[in-house]
């Protein structure tokens, strides 16, 4: 039978796919064969997806082949250059996983892209949250697999505790192309995945909850500048004490001080519809750079607790983590990485710090010709909302579409009232109702529209413009507060003039929002003209050097928690080595015969092998548990050492290098030990379950020993 068109074009490109298979073999890849296989990819999607790259979108792809940060616009295709890289890299024999930002978008791109790389000769596969391990095992087998990072990292975490070589379901990292690398490589570098086992219902203690709720802000507690911090006064530790009856900073009894701390983080630092909503009867948290619900994150288990005894919700399950790595050391084994986003060079500084990775900057299909309006200023929050309430009546009065970006949940559904109020008909996309994440958005470029959304309008989503907007301006987006990272300002304007597009942005600032309160609390904002706007040099200052301030507390945030986790990171892969070794080959029995040559002798020929097996991997597997717990209180506790002017870093490393040389003993004798037992125990927690921790954002228990010190002394 003829080949059809279409048939002809995938042998012809998958003969040429086959000679760029032998591309490996070559020491670099050449110019030339970069040259080539463009040519082909670009056919490829063309006659498949019925796209044609356009010359940046390649551009874009060889940036990613280069193990760049490729830095494309919003609405450039990032889909299809990521593609053709990723394919590129499969044609050189290498395993790719395009790190998704979530479920939705690695299958859709996966599916989307799915003819395309068929015309290659590469196989894909996509996992989610309720990929079954069959659908988990054969996503991996392809030759490119998309998948959200915490999914990914679950895997790799389960895979780290698994007693029999042929369960193993991730393969060796090699390549991760990483799919808005500014936000997965950088803010959510630092979050923990965990794994947790056995089963302890954590202690929530309602009547903290219900105390700390009559305590006066000002009186009997004091919140930082940074909101990153509550303590008691004086007076609020003796009102405390007389109502609980008991010695607050008992050194003996430290533990009604900790679950009181802990109430009063969660009542006063974290705030319903702002940190995370109730739904469902649980505490959903919302990712702070992203605006949708964190699935899947929980805070350190005592606040935690705090936070669902405030909601009177029952308290989740709490256990002993088995195992956990951070995001950073995740994607740092793979030996090759790369990724591509809207904003990267704004944080260049941290790609080359923490990954070496380069920033390539690709220009713009067609020219940007959106006008991004200077901020406008107010002096107070009421000011600024009337003034925004006042500029969407009368753009909407055009027609022109509308999309405000709110800082949070809350503000969202305030604004929306607002607007109802002078009779318009704003749609909300918040954490909320994520579900109609797509529908929203599609509507939200067309005429009369007006849409209120929170970060979640920033990323991955491609509006259109309805007919006749064009000439009305194109789509306005106002946002009605600056974020804490120019980034995340940067992605909300760039929901407007996509590909050439008219389009316009405007900020909303007022000199009381709390970026510039809680981070240049100390400057005196300039006053305003007459008619209420600040126009002084100083109040435009002011937001950027309050914006740069929060920057660069979280950039510090982040090289001091790799300052300890790198350690952890490196110890870990010490440790996997030694597992691999014990899981593929016969380390375990070599040991074990040797020690006890007698007690070898004596067991059945055909199972002693597995048995000694299974006797290390038990003993490394609880000793490496023990070892991160260790870790952890070390941590908490280490700088109390500063006290006494020892680094607390090094003073860590000390603690943790000859910890970890116990702990290679410390298996060897437990090994040992079962070995000799009669009936070893080598049981498992009976559950296991996943999670991501989000940062405790109030820093470490070092900080709240100080604020002990500091309110004792006071009432002293
Ligand atoms: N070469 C092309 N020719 C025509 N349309 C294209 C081309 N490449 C991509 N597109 C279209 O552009 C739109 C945006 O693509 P994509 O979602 O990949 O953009 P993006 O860069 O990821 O944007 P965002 O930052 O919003 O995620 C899609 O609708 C896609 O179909």
């Amino acid at each position: 039978m003829p080949l059809t068109p279409y048939e002809k074009i995938v042998k012809a490109a998958e003969g040429r796919a086959d000679r760029l298979r032998k591309l490996d073999e070559l020491p670099e890849p050449k110019m030339d064969d970069l040259a080539e296989f463009c040519a082909i990819a670009r056919e490829a999607a063309d006659r498949t997806l019925g796209l044609r790259p356009y010359d940046v979108q390649l551009l874009g792809t060889l940036a990613l082949l280069d193990g760049k940060v490729a830095e494309m616009a919003t609405g450039e295709g990032k889909t299809l250059s990521g593609a053709m890289a990723a394919a590129g890299y499969a044609l050189q024999g290498k395993h790719v996983h395009v790190i998704s930002v979530n479920d939705y978008l690695a299958r859709r791109d996966a599916e989307w892209m799915g003819p395309f790389y068929e015309a290659l000769g590469v196989t894909v596969g996509w996992i989610g949250q309720n990929s079954t391990p069959e659908e988990r095992r054969e996503a991996y087998a392809r030759d490119v697999t998309y998948g959200p990072v915490s999914e990914i990292g679950f895997d790799v975490l389960r895979d780290r505790l698994r007693t029999e070589a042929a369960e193993i379901i991730v393969p060796a990292p090699e390549v991760a192309l990483i799919d808005e690398a500014d936000s997965v490589l950088v803010d959510e570098a630092r979050v923990p995945l965990v794994m947790a086992g056995s089963t302890d219902p954590g202690s929530a203690v309602p009547e903290m909850a219900a105390l700390v709720r009559q305590l006066v802000r000002g009186y009997h507690y004091e919140i930082d500048e940074q909101a990153r911090n509550v303590y008691l006064t004086p007076k609020g530790a003796d009102s405390v004490e007389n109502l609980l009856g008991v010695e607050l900073y008992d050194e003996h009894e430290p533990g009604t001080l900790i679950e009181l701390n802990l109430a009063l983080h969660a009542h006063a630092l974290l705030a319903r519809d702002v940190d995370y909503i109730v739904r469902d009867g649980k505490v959903q948290l919302i990712n702070p750079s992203r605006g949708r619900v964190a699935l899947l994150q929980r805070w350190p288990d005592g606040l935690q607790a705090a936070v669902e005894a405030k909601e009177a919700l029952p308290p989740s399950e709490k256990g002993e983590i088995l195992d956990s790595i951070t995001v950073q050391g995740l994607i740092r084994r793979y030996p090759e990485i790369c990724g591509m986003t809207g904003t990267a060079v704004a944080v260049s500084e941290q790609l080359g710090e923490f990954y070496g990775l380069k920033v390539a900057v690709i220009p713009p299909n067609r020219p940007c010709v959106r006008e991004d309006e200077p901020d406008r200023i107010y002096p107070t929050v009421p000011d600024k909302d009337a003034a925004l309430v006042e500029e969407i009546q009368e753009v909407h009065a055009t027609g022109r579409p509308i999309l405000i970006g709110t800082l949070d949940v809350a503000e969202s559904e305030n604004l929306a009232k607002l607007l109802q109020r002078r009779g318009m008909e704003p749609v909300v996309l918040n954490a909320k109702n994520d579900a109609e994440e797509a529908a929203i958005i599609a509507r939200a470029g067309e005429r009369d529209a007006i849409t209120v959304s929170t970060q979640m309008a920033g990323r991955g989503t491609d509006i259109r413009l309805g007919d006749g907007v064009a000439e009305l301006g194109g789509l306005y987006v106002i946002g009605s507060g600056r974020h804490a990272s120019s980034r995340l300002d940067d992605q909300l304007r760039g929901r407007a003039g996509r590909q050439g597009d008219p389009g316009g942005s405007v900020f909303f600032v007022s000199t009381q929002d709390d970026l510039i309160t809680q981070f240049v609390p100390d400057e005196r904002p300039p006053a305003a003209d007459p008619d209420g706007i600040v126009r002084h040099r100083r109040g435009a200052y002011l937001v950027g050097h309050a914006q740069r301030v929060a920057e660069g507390v979280n950039l510090e945030i982040h090289r001091n928690t790799w300052r300890y986790t790198r350690l952890l990171e490196h110890q870990r892969e010490l440790i996997l080595e030694w597992r691999d070794k014990v899981l593929h080959g016969d380390s375990a029995a070599k040991a074990l015969s040797t020690a006890d040559p007698e007690r070898w002798e004596a067991l059945p020929e055909d199972t002693r092998d597995e048995t000694a097996r299974q006797i290390v991997l038990h003993a490394i597997d609880r000793c490496w548990t023990e070892h991160l717990a260790f870790l952890t209180d070390l941590r908490e506790g280490i700088h109390l050492r500063a006290l006494g002017r020892m680094s607390p870093i090094d003073e860590f490393h000390r603690e943790a290098v000859a910890e970890y040389k116990s702990l290679l003993a410390e298996v060897e004798r437990r090994s040992l030990e079962s070995f000799e037992a009669p009936e070893p125990d080598l049981k498992r927690p009976t559950a296991t379950w996943t999670y991501l921790v989000q940062d405790n954002p109030f820093g470490t228990e070092w900080d709240r020993i100080l604020k002990r010190v500091t309110a004792a002394t006071r009432r002293g």
